[in-house]
Order: C-alpha cells, then structure tokens, then sequence
C-alpha cells in the first residue's frame, strides 16, 4: 500500500492512490535514486524533529521585515544543524535540506552559496583560495555577487564601476562614477552580506582591460556598518523572492589590495602589467553554474505545482460528464488533464536533461583546472538555451497549474504566488531569456557556417544531429515506435531547417550590404527560434534515452505515457514549423493529438500516485490545496482564521470610514 494513505486523508484522495498500476515508493526510488531517496527520508524527519525550523505564521501574514528576520533565524539554525543533518560535501544534500529549513523564497546566504563560493573556487588563485574559502565555507563572513548595475545588465562590456590600479601603493582604486554605474540588483547585498564578488572595468597603465572580479569587504565585521566611501542598501519590495533583500551599492573612492581581483585566469602583476586569461570568458563561471542549476530549479518548481493541481483536482468536484451520475472529480475533464499533465511531462523532461546538464558543468570545472578549455563554448551554448527555454516554460506550466486550481488557486494558501513568483525570476536573472536564446543561436549559426562549407567539427553529441541527413518526409503514424525515432527525426528536421534558414537569411542580407550585426538583428526572431528548436531536440532525447535505461516494467511504462504526452504535445506546439515546409501533413498532425489524448488517458488513473512518487512533503509545497491529507476544506478556514485582520471582529478603523459613512448615509435618507 502507499505510504502516503493514511487514515483520516480525503476518501477521493484514497481512491485515486489506491488505484495506481505501480508500486509509489519503487517509482519514488527510481525518480531520486534509491541512496538519495533514503537521505531525503532521513534529512525530512530530522527537520520535523527540530520545531524550531518551523515558522511562528504563514509567511504569507508577514512583513517584509518579519519574513527577512525569520529567514535569517532559519538561516544561521540551517547551518548550526548542517553537519549533523546532511553530508555538506553532496549539494543534492544541501539543497534538499535548505529547501526544507529555509524555503525557496530566499535566506541570507543564498548568493554566497550559489555564486560567491563557486567564484572564490574557480576564479580565485591558490593563495586567495586558502585565504578565502575556508573562511567562508566557515560562514566567517557572508558574501555576495554584484555585478548588474542600474544601466547595464545584460551589456556586461558597459558596466561603470571602475577599478583603476595604483602601482605606488599596490591597491585597486573601487569607484561608482555615475547614477547608472549604481550595483543595483545583487541578492543579500542590502543588509545581510559583509563581502562581495565585485565586477568592475579593469584599468591599468592607462588601458581598460574590462569587466573582471574583485573580492571587496563592505561591511565592517563587528559593527557591520558599510565602510567609509561605501553606500548600501536595500531595493525594496519586488514582484517576489521579498524574503531576500536585494541591494544596491556604490563607491567612492574605496580603495582595496591588489590581491583583492581574482587571479586565477587573469592577473595584474604589482607593477601594473596585465596578464590575460587563457579564454575571456573564465570569469562567468558562476553565472553558468547558476543557468545549469535553473534546469533542475524549474523541474522543481513545476513538479511541486503540478502535485497540488493535481491533488486538488482529485478532491474538487463540480459539475457532472454523463447528467445525473454525480458531480465529478475535475481531474476527470480532459481539459483539467490537458492542462496539467503536460506540465507533470515538462517537469520531469527538465529534471533529466537539469541533472545531464550540472554534470557536464561540473566536468567542464575540472577539465579547465587541467588546462582543457575545448567544452567552455558547447557548455555556454547549451545552458543558455536551457535556461532560457525551461524557465519560460517553466513560468507558463506553473501559471496552468494555478488556473486550474480555480479560484483557491489565486490564495497565497494554494502557494502558487510563491512558487510562481521565484520562478519568474529565472526568465530575467542570470542574462535575460530573449539574450540567453541569442547566445545559444550564436553557437548555431557557426554550426550552420560549417555545414555549409562542408566541415563538421569534432563530434559533439548535442549538436551532431545538424549535421546528419534525416529523412524528407515525417514519418511519424499510427504504429507504436517505443524510441519515437519519427517524432525525434521530426524535431531534428525542424530545428536543422530554420537554422540553417535563418543562417542563409544571414548571409544574403549581408551580401545586400548589411553588416553582420543589423543583419543579425533583422533575424533575431527566427534566431530565438532556432534555439528553442534546438533546445527542444536536446530536451526530447535525454528524455527517450533515460527511459529506454529503465528496467522495471510497470514504472517503465509509467514514464513512457509521461514521454508519449511530452514528446507529441511538443510537436504540436511546434506543428506551424513543421507543417511550413511540407515535411509533416495534416494528418500526422491528427495523429499526434490524438497521442496526446491517449496518454493524457493513459497518466489519469496512475496521476495522484505519480505525484506522490516525487516525494514532495507538505513543509515543502507550503500549499493548503496541495496537502498530502488532501483535507482541503477545513484547513482553508483554519488558515483563512489565522489572517492579521480577523485579530480584531471590527477593524480599527473601521468606525472613522466605511462605519462613519455608512452612518451619515443613513442619518441622511432619514431626512
Ligand atoms: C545532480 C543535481 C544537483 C543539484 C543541482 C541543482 C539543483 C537545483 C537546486 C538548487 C540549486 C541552487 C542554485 C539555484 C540558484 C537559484 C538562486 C537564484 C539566484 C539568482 C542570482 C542571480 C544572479 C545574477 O543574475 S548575476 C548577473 C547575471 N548577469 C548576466 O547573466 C548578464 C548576461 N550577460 C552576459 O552574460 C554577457 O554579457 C553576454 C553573454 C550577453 C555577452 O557577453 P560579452 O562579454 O558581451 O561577450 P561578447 O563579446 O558578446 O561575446 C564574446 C564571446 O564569448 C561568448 N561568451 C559569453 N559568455 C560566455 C560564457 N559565460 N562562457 C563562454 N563563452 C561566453 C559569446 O557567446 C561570444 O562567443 P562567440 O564565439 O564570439 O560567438
Ligand atoms: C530576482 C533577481 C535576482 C537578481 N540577482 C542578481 C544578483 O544576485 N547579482 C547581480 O549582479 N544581478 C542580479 N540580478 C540582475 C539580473 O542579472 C539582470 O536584471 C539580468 O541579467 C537582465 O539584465 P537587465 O536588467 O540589464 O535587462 P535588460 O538588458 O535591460 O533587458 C531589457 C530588455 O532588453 C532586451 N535586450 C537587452 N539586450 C539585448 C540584446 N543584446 N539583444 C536583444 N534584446 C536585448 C531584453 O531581452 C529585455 O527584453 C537579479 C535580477 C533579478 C530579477
């Protein structure tokens, strides 16, 4: 029986778990893996052991104040509790662990987790790494990342801040020179970091060498009040993640120790000689670490929200299919299913292809320690592309999941607000989406280039398939193919078309006499487009690779209606492509919906036990509609009751408004 059937749950609930064709925790091992599945068990019990991770309220009824306090108390209890709860050397450990102590709306070591250690670990040479990093993997000081400034984000080569070298004292000279050149953005800058990675436009002996790292002290470690010549605060609220307190910061005339920029790749030597890095770009390496983990970020987030769509709409009935056998669960409208089971797909399509992706970032880290720096281009042009499709994707699927929890869905109880708002994020941080798809569409047309001329590079096999001669004609119909060979043909075809289209568009407006960069531009849709159709093979056969590996039957099966949905539910969404050229017909458009209506079919029965089987606890979701128990009702009034403004039956001031005009309202239909 599941584990997650017990006594007093929603009888629907029951039901729906009772009737899956698989077994939930041996889907459950084969999802997370069985090791890490059991540390999830252990790290989840060891966190409800210790009340004191637990929140005073909602965070829903606090103040920003209140949260940002909350989340710090979390914090600092995260880290007294770390070594005793998980393995600190597996991030899968610590991130699971932060996800439950802390929550996903941010905490004040968040950047110095994700991207200040990282850059202290591949940016900083060996001497600033003992100096550096033991101190901070020992929480001595709390750092952070602040590169964007108020004009410039994206347009990395016209960030102000300037860092000029003084040879006559051996320092770097840190200065804001205007409004605009203001840090504007940086996560736990405004008051929880004393440190930060500082990206700033290198200058020495006269010569601007452009934007490089710097490691600079703001706060004073006793009193921490910012140091003299530094100005540094909080932006305010936001559309989400208020729990973290963004900052902005400037500098006037701060000046700080040659030792203070990261020499790992470049270098000024004490006279002023600049050393460059063996490939410019070494120096992002934190800002690709954090665009390989958003794939996984955003499997995240669509599967926590696709399990309280979808255990909602076991226990909400209303309305009836066939008049007069009752009101209906609403998971049983094929629209209900149409709109999140696709999502369920997606989900677990990021999840595959997120962990893919952090292992060939974590390859690439090593390999440049050896000295190889060949896979630094394909590992920028593939997690640019992924990051920018997953997380639209993402943010679309989760929206999907709150409409199809109706009106509870638009609760901050149903903890959509909040899985939706952090998600969002992901579309704008980390290089905005539109940029990161022109990034990735750079690699193609070089890719493009080479066909072309006729000279493939070296095999590479996320790009080989551009290269293959695939088949004329869709050959996707109505036989059972188990490896999709058709539908994976068809997303190659269409993505090998429109990049080489959108490269000969290139070259003829070129060769009309515009330069490469306007031409570019004038192409810049169908450049977006070629990305996402390359990122969409990519997605595709990680997907169908992973479940060909699964052995156990039942559970393959399972996954194969999630992949049969996934893979047909894309050709549709890409159906315009591939019906532009004639490669596909009408009619192998009808049979890929009709896919899509079978295995949405198909998932129905096996739904609630598929959701179960990510092992998302309710401390988790932080959802009332999405809780486990599926005890809906009862426990919206509860936490309705638990609102600020129900403290008071009659509102403060309610007798010098709405109650005062109300009288005089009366007073005066009386006359
Ligand atoms: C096994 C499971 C393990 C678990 C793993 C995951 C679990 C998930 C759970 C938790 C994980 C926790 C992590 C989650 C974190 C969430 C927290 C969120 C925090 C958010 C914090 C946000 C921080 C920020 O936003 S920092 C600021 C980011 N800013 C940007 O991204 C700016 C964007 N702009 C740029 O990057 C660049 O300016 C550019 C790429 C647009 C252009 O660069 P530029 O210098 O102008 O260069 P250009 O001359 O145009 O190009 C020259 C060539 O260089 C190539 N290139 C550019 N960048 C790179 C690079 N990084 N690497 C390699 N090559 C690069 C470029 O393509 C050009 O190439 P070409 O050959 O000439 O075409
Ligand atoms: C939640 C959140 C957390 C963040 N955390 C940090 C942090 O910790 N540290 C930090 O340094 N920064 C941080 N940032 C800043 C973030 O990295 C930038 O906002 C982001 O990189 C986008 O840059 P921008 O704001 O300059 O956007 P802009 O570049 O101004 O984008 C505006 C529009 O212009 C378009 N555009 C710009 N350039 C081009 C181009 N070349 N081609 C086509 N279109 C273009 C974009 O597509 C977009 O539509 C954070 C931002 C958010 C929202």
């Amino acid at each position: 029986m599941s584990r997650y059937i017990r006594e007093g749950d929603n009888p629907d609930l029951t039901e729906e778990r009772r009737k899956a064709s698989f077994d939930t925790e041996a889907m459950a091992e084969l999802f997370w893996g069985a090791r890490n599945l059991m540390r999830r068990r252990e790290i989840a019990n060891y966190v409800e052991q210790h009340r004191e991770f637990d929140d005073p309220q909602p965070t829903a009824f606090m103040t920003r104040e209140e949260l940002i306090e909350n989340a710090t108390r979390k914090a600092v209890l995260t880290m007294e509790h770390a070594e005793k709860a998980i393995d600190i050397t597996r991030d899968e450990e610590s991130h699971y662990f932060n996800a439950l102590t802390m929550g996903i709306d941010g905490n004040p070591f968040g950047l110095h987790l994700v991207m200040a250690i990282p850059t202290i670990m591949n940016n900083a040479d060996e001497g600033q790494q003992d100096e550096w990093l033991p101190k901070a993997l020992n929480r001595e000081f709390i750092a952070t990342y602040a590169q964007t400034e108020m004009g410039h984000g994206t347009n990395l080569k016209k960030l102000e801040t300037t860092a000029t070298y003084d040879p006559k004292t051996q320092e770097f000279i840190l200065h804001s020179p205007t409004i605009t050149s203001t840090k504007w953005w940086p996560g736990n800058l405004g008051k929880s970091s004393n440190y930060s990675v500082v990206m700033a436009q290198l200058y020495s002996q006269g010569k601007c060498y452009g934007a490089h790292p710097f490691f600079v002290q703001l706060r004073d470690l006793r009193t921490h009040k910012p140091l003299p010549g530094i100005t540094v605060g909080d932006i305010g609220p936001k559309f989400g993640i208020n729990t973290n307190d963004n900052g902005f910061l400037r500098f006037d005339q701060v000046r700080i120790p040659r030792r203070s920029m990261f020499m790992k790749h470049a270098k000024i030597l004490p006279d002023g000689t600049y050393v460059p890095p063996s490939h410019s770009k070494l120096n992002y390496s934190a800002m690709v670490y954090v665009r390989a983990a958003v794939v996984s970020l955003m499997a995240s987030h669509l599967l926590a929200c696709s399990t309280i769509a979808v255990r909602y709409s076991c226990i909400r009935r209303q309305g009836e299919i066939t008049p007069g056998t009752g009101e209906v669960k609403v998971l049983d409208y094929q629209t209900q299913q149409y709109r999140i089971f696709p999502q369920i797909a997606r989900g677990v399509a990021f999840r595959l292809s997120g962990n893919y992706i952090i292992q060939l970032y974590r390859q690439t880290m090593t390999d440049i320690k050896n000295g190889d720096i060949s896979a630094v281009p394909d590992l920028h042009a593939i997690s640019c592309g992924l990051k920018a499709v997953t997380s639209y994707q993402g943010a679309l699927g989760l929206e999907q999941c709150r409409m199809a929890c109706g009106g509870h869905g638009y609760l901050q109880a149903s903890g959509f607000p909040l899985q939706y708002t952090v998600a969002i994020g992901a579309c704008t941080y980390e290089g905005e989406n539109m940029v990161m798809l022109l990034q990735t569409a750079r690699h193609l047309i070089k890719m493009a280039k080479a066909i072309r001329s006729g000279r493939p590079p070296k095999p590479n096999k996320v790009i080989d398939y551009l290269f293959k001669k695939g088949p004329t004609k869709c050959l996707i119909d109505q036989t059972y193919d188990p490896n999709y060979q058709s539908v994976l043909e068809a997303f190659e075809h269409l993505s090998r078309r429109v990049t080489l289209e959108v490269y000969d568009r290139l070259v003829q407006l070129q060769q009309q006499g515009r330069s490469y960069e306007l031409a570019w531009n004038e192409c810049a849709v169908d450049l977006c487009k070629a990305t996402r159709a390359h990122v969409r093979t990519f997605l595709a056969k990680t997907f169908v690779e992973e479940v060909n590996k699964i052995a156990d039957i039942s559970l393959k099966s399972v996954f194969q209606d999630l992949l049969q949905l996934y893979l047909f539910y894309e050709v549709t969404e890409c159906a315009a492509g591939l019906l532009e050229d004639g490669f596909m017909s009408g009619q192998q458009l009808t049979y890929a919906k009709k896919n899509v209506y079978d295995a949405l079919a198909k998932i129905r029965p096996n739904a609630a036990a598929i959701v179960d089987s990510f092992d998302i606890s309710d401390r988790e979701l932080q959802s009332v509609l999405g809780r486990r128990d599926g005890n809906v009702y009862e426990n919206l009034l509860k936490w309705a009751q638990m609102s600020p403004l129900n403290k008071h039956d009659v509102l403060p001031f309610h007798h010098k408004y709405l109650g005062k005009m109300m009288d005089e309202a009366r007073q005066k239909s009386k006359l």
